[in-house]
């Protein structure tokens, strides 16, 4: 977090352009210090792109539609699931959620989280991701997770995190970028913009 420049000591601030709370909390989880800046961005404006070049658009102008001051850095992202040719969203109510989880049922995906970086002169897109595998469930066991209200938020309509985790057989490739963050590779991008977690102590060469 802390930069030298002349001898001189300057602070980045880092911001998250985000309103979802797993972001919030694994940027946390991962030592950094941040402040969250949201902004009201239409995700259904951009559609028919592959699911990396949509999670990169999205984050990008999610990045984009909040202001920056020259000693920041922005962090945005998106999240999709890619099943086959289709890319699911966040479900619009539970019958939506239920036809969401019934697709994905007993079949592999891959889930998709793009990501921007952004400081007043330099700019990071990336995006991570990661296969993950649904065991078979009966209806019931899927209409009983859609009723817990837990999909609602959540692209392809499940919380890996939480109980949706019971849908899981297997994973190939980051968690947290399921979650919503790919945090190893934010982390190692950071270092670009001198960012780092706060408790990581300067180190005079
Ligand atoms: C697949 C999956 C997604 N998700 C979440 C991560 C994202 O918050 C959400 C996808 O929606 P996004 O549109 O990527 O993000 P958001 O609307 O929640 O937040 P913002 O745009 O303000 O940054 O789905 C989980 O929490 N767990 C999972 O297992």
């Amino acid at each position: 977090m802390l930069k030298k420049k002349n001898g001189g000591t300057i602070l980045n601030h880092l911001i998250l352009a985000s309103s979802s709370p797993r972001r919030k909390e694994l940027l946390e989880q991962a030592g950094f210090v941040f402040q969250i800046r949201t902004s009201n961005v239409d995700e259904e404006a951009i559609q028919l792109l592959n699911p990396r070049k949509l999670v990169e658009s999205l984050a990008v102008w999610k990045g984009e539609a909040v202001p920056i001051q020259s000693d920041e850095v922005i962090v945005s992202a998106d999240t999709v699931v890619s099943l086959g040719n289709r890319i699911l969203t966040k479900p619009k109510n539970k019958a939506h959620a239920m036809q969401m989880l019934s697709s994905l049922n007993g079949r592999k995906h891959d889930v998709y989280t793009g990501v921007m970086i952004r400081s007043k002169n330099i700019r990071t897109v990336f995006s991570v991701a990661t296969s993950v595998t649904f065991w078979n469930h009966s209806k019931e066991d899927l209409l009983r997770y859609v009723e817990s209200g837990e999909p609602m938020d959540k692209a392809g309509g499940y919380g890996i995190q939480g109980m949706g985790a019971f849908l899981v057989k297997e994973i190939v490739g980051d968690y947290y970028n399921v979650v919503g963050l790919p945090i190893s590779s934010l982390s190692r991008k950071l270092k670009e913009f001198d960012i780092y977690p706060s408790r990581f102590t300067t180190i005079n060469s």
